[in-house]
């Protein structure tokens, strides 16, 4: 899988160089660019925001920027580019199509990569979510800072790629880069390769709706606390049963919206 992701703080993800993630780069597994926003900015000081139209407390995000570093990483040639700014009228005999068949597939008919904007004005992140992405080829996430992005990237976004509002959850963050790297570890570690025993992916939390049971290890005496003799009796269709009867009880009292409806 190919990851882009664009940032004012790109140091924030050279996180993503260590642990599964790190060696997932190393083997190609997964191929992952940061790029600095400010890289695609040509004034002195490097401005990727300015003050609101309309009025109203904080600064939205440049459109140029975006712009230019989106033509970068998605291929949009300098030319198309400036197709768009000077949009022909539409050729009557064409087929009408719209910007949604446009980003849906693009002119070989390959699929177009899909462009991430973590927000909280988007559909919440879960791992059906995370499951689904994981088989995309091209993902490129968005970080926005401030109050936000001009609207007219994701538009311009739109007529190139498949565009995506994803929320972490129903809190306010300062920006996407948080969100981001929440998602790529969420959608890395399901991708064929990252995690060394794919059997560690199943009955976790969250992987089949129901809450993952409580684990222990040696010693099988600590401070006091025995482990459940169930986990030391070699019986392993009671353990089976036992570890499933934690995760009802444990889903039933933490998260019982997660359970089916009786
Ligand atoms: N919750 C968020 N707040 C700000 C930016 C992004 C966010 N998110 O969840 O993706």
């Amino acid at each position: 899988m190919k990851i882009d992701i664009v940032s004012i703080f790109p140091t924030f993800f050279d996180v993503l160089d260590i642990s599964l993630l790190g060696k997932a780069r190393q083997n190609g597994v997964i191929n992952l660019d940061v790029h600095d926003l400010r890289d695609f900015t040509f004034d002195r000081h490097r401005t990727v925001d300015d003050t609101p139209y309309g009025g109203g407390a904080g600064m939205v995000m440049k459109p140029e920027p975006w712009g230019l570093a989106l033509d970068e990483i998605l291929g949009i040639t300098e030319g198309q580019a400036q197709d768009d700014q000077a949009k022909k009228p539409a050729d009557q005999d064409a087929p009408a199509q719209t910007d949604a068949d446009a980003a849906t597939t693009a002119a070989d008919g390959s699929i177009p990569p899909l462009v991430i904007f973590p927000s909280p004005a988007g559909d919440v992140f879960n791992q059906a979510m995370a499951k689904e992405l994981a088989h995309e080829d091209h993902l490129v996430f968005g970080c926005g800072r401030y109050e936000g992005i001009d609207q007219r990237v994701f538009d311009y976004a739109e007529q190139h790629a498949r565009v995506r509002l994803v929320s972490l959850g129903d809190y306010v963050l300062n920006g996407g880069e948080v969100a981001t790297m929440a998602m790529i570890e969420a959608i890395g570690r399901l991708i064929p390769g990252v995690v060394g025993n794919p059997e560690s992916l199943t009955e976790e939390s969250h992987e089949d709706g129901l809450l993952e049971y409580p684990s222990y290890t040696k010693p099988s005496t600590w401070r006091g606390q025995e482990v459940p003799p169930v986990l030391l009796s070699g019986n392993h269709g009671a353990i089976e049963k036992w570890r499933y009867e934690q995760r009802v009880e444990r889903t039933r009292r933490v998260r019982p919206d997660l359970l089916p409806p009786e």
